[in-house]
């Protein structure tokens, strides 16, 4: 079950936002659907302790990350959580199987290829990459370093798995390929993932409940199908969500 209530206000002088998000769901697989700017970004980053809320609580499969009231607030690399950002977020100095390593090990900068624990070899078959070890991100396809980033995220054993656009970088054919993928790999693994898409089809692929933001609030849950028809009529995420508020 996913739990999150939190609040945010975000500032910069002339601009304010404020994020107040509330969902709950035990629903596997969510994704975020809103018009840019909305606070699926920030959502993403209060999950994974990468941002602190100003209040409220995130509990996941009854863990808590977060509780404002009880004084809770685990540190980034306790929560177990593991965030694939927009652009995979690898290190361009360092191999695929350094990449690949880096979290399992603190400090651990140059590990040979052969030194690679048996959890992250375990992904790094499973997602193909095994004549890839020794080349760095700039000599690897948008569809491999998507799949480094996950085998990196994976080998952690996250109790949850937070997905910002895993798809945007992609080309037509091979976002539909890593679709399929992705979808496979959710229903190998036990673990709730939380997903931000623009794209309606990547939700009725990759979610089983859709929650859509707007101005930083949670305007309307559905089911991704329903989500899929209403964009069907509707040009831009923003139309697609009005009229999925008048449904
Ligand atoms: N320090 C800040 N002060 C004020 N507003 C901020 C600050 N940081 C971010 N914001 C605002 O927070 C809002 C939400 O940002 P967020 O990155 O979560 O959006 P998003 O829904 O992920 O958008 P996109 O789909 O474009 O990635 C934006 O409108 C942004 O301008």
């Amino acid at each position: 079950m996913i739990e999150i209530a939190i609040s945010r206000r975000l500032s910069n002088g002339s601009q304010v936002f404020v994020l107040d998000i509330e969902l709950v769901s035990e629903a596997r697989r969510i994704a975020l659907f809103g018009p840019s700017g909305s606070g699926k970004t920030q959502t993403l980053q209060a999950i994974a302790g990468l941002a602190r809320p100003d209040a409220g609580r995130i509990v996941i499969d009854g863990v808590t990350l977060f509780d404002s009231e009880r004084g809770v607030c685990l540190r980034a690399r306790e929560r177990g959580v593991a965030y694939l950002q927009q652009d995979y977020g690898l290190f361009p100095h360092l191999t695929v199987a350094q990449n690949i390593g880096f979290g399992l090990c603190r400090g651990w900068l140059n590990p040979r290829r052969g030194a690679l624990p048996d959890e992250a070899m375990y992904w790094v078959g499973a997602f193909e990459l095994d004549g890839l070890l020794d080349s760095y991100p700039r000599d690897i396809s948008g569809g491999q370093k998507q799949r480094v980033a996950l085998a990196r995220a994976l080998a952690l054993k996250p109790r949850l798995l937070l997905l910002d656009e895993p798809l945007s970088a992609l080309d037509a054919a091979l976002r539909e390929k890593m679709r399929q993928e992705i979808a496979a790999l959710q229903s190998r693994l036990n673990i709730p993932v939380i997903l931000i898409t623009h794209d309606p089809e990547d939700a009725a692929c990759l979610a089983d409940q859709v929650f859509c933001i707007q101005d930083g609030r949670i305007v309307k849950s559905c089911h991704p199908r329903e989500l899929a028809r209403q964009a069907l009529q509707s040009s831009t995420p923003s139309m697609t969500l009005d009229a999925l508020k008048i449904a």
